[in-house]
């Protein structure tokens, strides 16, 4: 569906180098610190700027930017984009079904009423979480194939945030080859809805991981000073200094649990695998 290697862009002061795939059926998470460049990758990807090397493959072609055709096979939601504040909720409805042959009018009109967005007041007037509803509804009713989400959820409270990772997987189970990619700040949202995710920092790729894996077999570990010293630590991705000794990221839960009888073993969540990640110091 997308597969970006070494997609390059060069800043002043930064450096993107990105390198991932979303597969047909798939929703993929990007997760990375402030400034780790995301909305750099999201805005390549849409051809917003020009990227300075690497590849990128969209729907099979490999492509610098995406043509007005591909366009129509996506539907985007990028940072800081809005409507003119001057339409309303049917006017949209109106703009995106002059662009989009495959838009669904009926569709978009009724799930603007489920998210209580009011038909004709101007988009100036709407709440920051309003104008994030009416942006992924926009980007889900034309039946594109594949979505890009840069933080389709930031500035919604957690009703509204259900409603839309709600329309998000109804919008996957729809049709088996749809995609999405989707960033975000809330990691319990990633953790939720992605069936894999990426790890971005500084401009690179740090990790790619199935959100089940991640589940099922990463850990924090709990030790002390002493026990550190003699713990085995082929398995061992980052440590913590804590106030009782360290945490201990593993991706082999199971290996540890079996060999260190009496060892904490936690259970983690999204949230302490970044933290973990990005935090932690490398053995
Ligand atoms: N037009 C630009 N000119 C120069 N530097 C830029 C430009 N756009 C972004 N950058 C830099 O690129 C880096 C990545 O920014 P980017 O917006 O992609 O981060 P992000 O991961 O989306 O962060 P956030 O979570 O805060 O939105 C930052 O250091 C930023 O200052």
């Amino acid at each position: 569906m997308l597969k970006l290697t070494n997609l390059t862009k060069k800043y002043q002061d930064f450096t993107l180098n990105c390198s991932l795939e979303v597969r047909p059926g798939t929703i993929t998470g990007f997760i990375g610190a402030n400034g780790a460049g995301k909305s750099t990758t999201f805005k390549a990807i849409m051809g917003l700027i020009s990227n300075d090397g690497g590849e990128m493959e969209l729907f099979g072609n490999n492509r610098q930017a995406p043509t007005v055709e591909d366009k129509k096979r996506i539907g985007a939601v990028l940072a800081e984009s809005c409507f003119s504040g001057e339409l309303t909720v049917k006017d949209i409805s109106r703009v995106l079904a002059a662009f989009y042959p495959s838009f669904d009018k009926k569709l978009f009109l009724e799930k603007a009423r489920e998210l209580s967005l009011p038909e004709n007041k101007r988009i100036k007037e709407f709440s920051t979480g309003m104008k994030a509803k009416i942006r992924v509804l926009s980007a889900i009713c034309h039946q594109a194939e594949l979505l890009i989400l840069d933080e389709p959820t930031a500035g919604l409270d957690v009703v509204a945030r259900d409603q839309i990772l709600d329309l998000l997987r109804e919008y996957v189970a729809e049709d088996e080859n749809r995609s999405i990619l989707i960033s975000s700040h809330i990691s319990g949202d990633l953790e939720q809805l992605c069936d894999d995710f990426y790890m971005i920092d500084n401009g690179q790729i740090i990790c790619h991981e199935e959100t089940d894996r991640l589940l099922s077999d990463y850990a924090v570990l709990k030790v002390s000073d002493k026990d550190l010293e003699t713990l085995d630590k082929s398995y061992i991705l980052r440590r913590r200094k804590e106030g009782f000794g360290w945490s201990l990221l593993t991706d082999q839960k199971r290996y540890y649990a079996e060999n260190c009888p009496g060892m904490v073993v936690e259970r983690i969540t999204m949230d302490e695998y970044i933290m973990m990640m990005l935090k932690g110091e490398t053995l």
